[in-house]
């Protein structure tokens, strides 16, 4: 998907959510795990019930990969169910991959080719060639990890080198590397008041914000400081929709959560 297809789908859903699907067998409805693929029926309900609220969803990779090759299938069958349902929606392989040139093309390669993402969220940590190979799919779109939501963001990210805090050297060094026109970054809901700053250093590209709910950011704030003439967020929220009910009205009641944010994001829109 284009940046431009997605700030079309921003548009017409006046939305700019992303729900993140972080899927524990510990906290999905019981009555799930007598079937087949609980992981995946539980995907499939929350995306048949929220799909029109949100333009993306964001499968967190280590969510599945605890369930090893069930895990792995069960996430094959979620790509696929949206590529195939809902082209029209954003997809992040949220992994926070990055390693040596020739192995992260192969991570590119599963994300992309194999898993047919939009997206896949990178540590910029390893530099240049460990994230240049997966810009070099360029219909695609690479999510460097920039101000994270945790609190270990404060160890390395905002320390001074140079003479510049960390994270800014990653927004402008990762500027300088080739197709560098497919970075988006994620900046963490709970860092709303770094982004005037951020907006300075990148004024147009996408933002992946996750901290909202369960971690604490505000939506308002992260739309004051961060919303760009095309928007320019993506609002994730995942344990905050997902798991709004564990009973078997949990689709509905991940969809009335998922409402509210859609709601407010609607409002800031036409404000
Ligand atoms: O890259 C991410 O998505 C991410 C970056 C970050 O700084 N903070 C962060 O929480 N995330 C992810 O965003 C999701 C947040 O989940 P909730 O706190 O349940 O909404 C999880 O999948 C995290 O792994």
């Amino acid at each position: 998907m284009t940046t431009q297809q997605l700030i079309d789908q921003i548009k017409k859903k006046k939305s700019f959510l992303c729900v993140g699907l972080d899927v524990d067998l510990n906290k999905i409805p019981q009555h799930l795990l007598q079937t087949e693929d609980p992981i995946f029926e539980f995907n499939k309900a929350i995306i048949d019930a929220t799909h029109h609220l949100c333009v993306a969803y964001k499968p967190n990779i280590a969510f599945f990969e605890a369930y090893g090759l069930k895990g792995w299938q069960a996430l094959e069958k979620t790509i696929n169910y949206l590529n195939k349902n809902h082209p029209e929606i954003f997809t992040i392989a949220d992994a926070k991959r990055g390693d040596i040139g020739n192995t992260s093309t192969m991570y590119a390669k599963a994300f992309f080719e194999d898993l047919a993402f939009d997206s896949v969220t990178i540590a910029p940590y390893m530099g240049k060639d460990s994230v240049e190979p997966f810009l070099a799919f360029k219909e695609k779109h690479t999510i460097l990890l920039a101000l994270t939501s945790n609190l270990g963001a404060f160890d390395f990210q905002t320390k001074l080198v140079d003479g510049k805090e960390l994270y800014k050297q990653v927004l402008e060094t990762s500027k300088t590397y080739a197709n560098s026109e497919n970075l988006m970054y994620v900046v963490g809901a709970t860092k709303a008041e770094y982004l005037s700053e951020i907006r300075q250093i990148i004024p147009n590209s996408f933002l992946l914000v996750p901290g909202v709910g369960a971690q604490g950011g505000n939506l308002q704030d992260v739309c004051k400081y961060g919303m760009t003439k095309d928007v320019g967020l993506l609002i994730n929220s995942s344990r905050g929709i997902i798991y709004a009910s564990n009973q078997e009205d949990f689709a509905q009641a991940a969809a009335q959560k998922a409402e509210v944010l859609q709601k407010e994001m609607q409002a800031i829109l036409e404000s």
